[in-house]
């Protein structure tokens, strides 16, 4: 099964080694028509593979892979008027092209603990070199897309071979950060 199922092109043969000097790139859509361009200054952190249904996935993948960057590292370079955003109300502000439909940044704005990050797809970038997944996140969430949940135990088996330890939320670091931030918003942390 899971050798018919892509899990995501830039995976399913292995995932990308990253290089050591990356510092940044080039963001760019699917159009050949006026391409929607974004200056990224420095690498990504918390490269992930993401089976959430609202993160952008190329055709015929089943996982995103999606990254941060602080807010204040994104430029758009060209074509900004084709940008839109797919649901103000969530808390990541997705801005997908009107065109190919690639999301091209998300910040966080609301107060939360990844307020002033922006989540980026890092396989858009026109250069190789960006930190390489390192976990999958929102595994079950693939079900609600059309995964078959008889398939769940061979794409976590496949995910973890591919040293991308599965998680059903996000990894422990990432959802450390959130309960702590949650903790000294209530008081609860001192420090
Ligand atoms: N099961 C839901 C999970 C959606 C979800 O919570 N996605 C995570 C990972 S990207 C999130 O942080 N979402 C915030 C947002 O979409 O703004 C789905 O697949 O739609
Ligand atoms: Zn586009
Ligand atoms: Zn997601």
């Amino acid at each position: 099964m899971t050798g018919t199922v892509s899990l995501h092109p830039l995976i399913d043969n292995g995932v990308p080694q990253g290089s050591p000097g990356f510092n940044g790139g080039i963001l760019v859509c699917e159009c050949t028509d006026r391409p929607v361009k974004v200056r990224v200054d420095g690498d990504v952190a918390h490269n992930h593979a993401c089976g959430c249904t609202k993160c952008w996935k190329p055709a015929g993948a089943t996982f995103s892979i999606v990254a941060v960057v602080p807010h204040d590292k994104i430029t758009v370079l060209e074509n900004g008027d084709k940008l839109e955003v797919v649901d103000k109300s969530a808390l990541i502000q997705r801005h997908a092209c009107k065109g190919c439909g690639v999301h091209m940044y998300g910040p966080v704005e609301r107060d939360h603990a990844f307020k002033g990050l922006d989540f980026v797809h890092p396989e858009r970038f026109d250069t190789d070199g960006w930190a390489p997944p390192g976990f999958a996140a929102f595994v079950s969430s693939i079900i609600e897309a059309g995964t078959d949940p008889a398939d769940m135990n061979a794409i976590r088996q496949r995910l973890s071979d591919l040293g991308l330890p599965p998680y059903d939320c996000l990894n422990p670091a990432l959802m450390d950060v959130i309960a702590t931030w949650s903790a000294r918003k209530s008081g609860v942390l001192k420090s």
